[in-house]
């Protein structure tokens, strides 16, 4: 091997440097992009604190751009308006340009203040999910009722992009494949389904609250991806009214009613696992329960 002469050992410290520096700048636009850290805060950083290197030596433009809602055309147009080169580091700004950056930034973040809420509603089978859910979507559209995907066949009536994504098993496994979904599952042991996550975030940025009705897997999925989700149980009056409303929706034969009893009784055995619980007594009254619910402001 070679001997090192000293400007070698030189550039190669140097260089070394140069790779630390590089990843605990991706570290910052990471944090930024995965709204861990706010922009505004890494800005301060930068200017009040001399050990923060990986902070001061971000580019405005790397700053600007890992904000999820800003792409790089909006991000070249703002620095334009800030009158910010776009070679410029955070530390290398002067004066005035930190003074319109940071109102650029504090603007923004009273303007995304109010992020929506989320609310999965859960339950055990036929205690009326379904229903409570179609009475929010017609007496409250401003609520994001989120259309889940499904490997099952529509039932007569049901429409594709209202109800459900009808999807073949193959084009699950894709969605599956490019990380689409919050959560999936099997339910009833029979068909997949799964909440795809797009739709919701950008529903949860502009301030719309959203409301997912999923099975008790997929609830237990979100609580782990989105720990600020509220989770709703939804009871019948009694054992006896909901063995009342499966036979009485006449959709699945007396196997499949006797199955999914039993799955319900499971069900029922989690309920305290849930933040709130709703009694579906009456369809208007149940529905408003979850939508006060989904109104009230998170700490
Ligand atoms: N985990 C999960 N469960 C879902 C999703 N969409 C619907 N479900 C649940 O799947 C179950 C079956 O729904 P569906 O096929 O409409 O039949 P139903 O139970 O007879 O109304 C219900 O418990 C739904 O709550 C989803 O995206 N994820
Ligand atoms: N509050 C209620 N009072 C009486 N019947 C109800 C009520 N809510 C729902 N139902 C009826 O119970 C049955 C099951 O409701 P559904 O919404 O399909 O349940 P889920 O989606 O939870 O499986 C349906 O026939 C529905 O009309």
């Amino acid at each position: 091997m070679p001997r090192m002469t000293p400007p070698d050992v030189d550039r190669a410290a140097a260089s070394r440097a140069a790779v630390a520096a590089r990843r605990a700048r991706a570290e910052v636009k990471r944090a930024i992009a995965t709204r861990a850290r706010s922009p505004l805060e890494v800005a301060e950083k930068a200017w009040n604190d001399p050990a923060a290197t990986a902070e001061a030596s971000l580019r405005v433009r790397e700053l600007l751009s890992s904000i999820p809602t800003l792409g790089p055309t909006r991000t070249a147009r703002i620095m334009e308006r800030l009158g910010i080169a776009e070679s410029k580091r955070l530390g290398g700004l002067g004066v005035r340009q930190r003074v319109r950056l940071r109102n650029f930034l504090e603007a923004r973040e009273d303007r995304s203040a109010r992020r929506g809420n989320l609310l999965v509603l859960a339950g055990p089978t036929a205690v009326g999910k379904g229903t409570v859910s179609a009475h929010i979507r017609e007496y409250h559209p401003d609520v994001l009722l989120s259309i889940s995907a499904t490997t099952r066949p529509p039932r007569p009536g049901e429409e594709h992009g209202r109800h459900y994504y009808f999807v073949s098993d193959e084009e699950f496994d894709r969605m599956l494949e490019r990380h689409e979904f919050l959560e999936w599952a099997t339910v009833h042991n029979a068909y997949r389904y799964g909440t795809p996550r797009p739709p919701i975030d950008a529903a949860l940025d502009s301030g719309r609250d959203v409301l997912l009705e999923i099975d008790l897997q997929g609830a237990r999925q979100v609580r782990q991806a989105m720990p600020q989700a509220q989770l709703v149980f939804l009871l019948p009056p009694s054992w006896e009214e909901l063995v009342r409303r499966l036979i009485g929706r006449g959709t699945e034969t007396s196997e499949e009613q006797a199955r999914r009893l039993e799955t319900a009784k499971i069900e029922l055995a989690a309920q305290d696992e849930f933040d709130y619980r709703v009694v579906n007594d009456e369809v208007g009254r149940a529905a408003q329960e979850v939508v006060d619910l989904l109104a009230a402001p998170r700490d």
